[in-house]
């Protein structure tokens, strides 16, 4: 889908407060190669607690695919992922367990669950009563489950979903069910949250929201890294992002280092990047013409029972099943 990027001025990013230089994410010469194509050509990119960090691109570029890697979603071919110093196993499961969350680019909701009950899949990796607590529904097991359900309506409450917590998740509007996605990755009790295009779909106004969303997130102590095409969410949000094209990291900084870098420029136009033949193809063309409303490239909640279980580990890293 061909997106627009908007190099307009926009207010500088609030900083973090009591930001630290503590890495929470390290990536390290990852490379990710599909037969021929090198989708993701040895990145490295650090996140810092109290960092919101944006990673941008072309349509084609790497960032989901990056995403996957960072997730357990995809094994790399080479190069190494750490949280909080230690690296990660690519096992989408235990990345969750060790602290990191994330959302998709496709909305994977269970449709015909509720609100809670989606957010308590999400408390998934975080409950220890095993399968015999269940099965019995012993003390331990109900406290657990106490527990998780007053931890889930908090969620809700931080999110201004609490008032639908028994409405079916397919019944809530788009905006809300991207809401509620980001309240179930929240349910894991991550340190570190990745957001792929948290606003895909949404009108101007809920992309304010979850602006502040996200702001919210950061003040509670979660770092952030995130893919977005709106350009104007980016810049309003981040401390720092990167710049991926053809799989490489071609530019990482601030808003100013970003705009005003001629390769970025270049990418966004159209034109290949040198050097670089056997790597992903260019992005599509894009345009430096302002928008805040990306165009929709998602599913709903009703065609994504089947994909759910990706928040909670479940997924196979077979690279054919990963999301997109
Ligand atoms: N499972 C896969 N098998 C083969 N090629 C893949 C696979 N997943 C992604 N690719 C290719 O890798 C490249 C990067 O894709 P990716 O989806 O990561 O880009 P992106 O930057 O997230 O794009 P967009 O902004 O459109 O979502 C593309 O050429 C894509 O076709």
């Amino acid at each position: 889908m061909t997106r627009t990027m908007t190099t307009s001025t926009v207010p500088a990013p609030r900083p973090a407060e009591n930001a630290t230089a503590t890495p929470v994410l390290e990536a390290r010469g990852v490379i990710m190669r599909f037969g021929g194509l090198t989708a993701v050509n040895n990145v490295d990119l650090t996140v810092n607690s109290g960092e919101i960090v944006g990673l941008i691109g072309p349509n084609g570029a790497g960032k989901t695919t990056f995403f996957n890697c960072l997730t357990g979603l995809y094994v790399p071919t080479e190069g190494t992922v750490s949280y909080k110093g230690t690296v990660l196993p690519p096992k989408p499961h235990l990345v969750t367990q060790a602290g990191i969350a994330r959302t998709f680019q496709n909305i994977r909701l269970f449709a015909n669950m509720t609100v809670l009950e989606n957010v308590l899949v999400g408390r998934h990796s975080r409950t220890k009563e095993g399968l015999f607590s269940a099965i019995l529904r012993g003390p331990g097991y109900k406290r657990a489950e106490a527990e998780s359900r007053e931890r889930a309506m908090e969620l809700l409450e931080f999110t201004g979903l609490a008032a639908k917590a028994e409405h079916l998740a397919r019944n809530l509007p788009y905006g809300e069910q991207r809401k509620l996605e980001i309240a179930r990755a929240l349910a894991s009790e991550p340190g570190l949250l990745l957001l792929d295009e948290p606003t895909a779909g949404m009108n101007p106004q809920e992309t304010r929201a979850a602006e502040e969303l996200v702001f919210a997130i950061r003040d509670k102590g979660i770092a952030i890294l995130v893919i977005e095409h709106d350009m104007r969410f980016i810049f309003n949000l981040c401390d720092r992002t990167a710049v991926l094209v053809q799989g490489q990291k071609i530019v990482e900084g601030d808003r100013e280092t970003v705009q005003s870098d001629e390769r970025v420029i270049t990418a966004y136009l159209g034109a290949p990047l040198e050097g670089t033949t056997d790597s992903a193809t260019a992005g599509t063309t894009n345009t430096t013409e302002s928008t805040t409303e990306a165009a929709p490239s998602t599913g709903t909640a009703e065609d994504t029972d089947a994909d759910a279980d990706a928040d909670e580990g479940t997924n196979s890293t077979d690279s054919t099943e990963a999301d997109q």
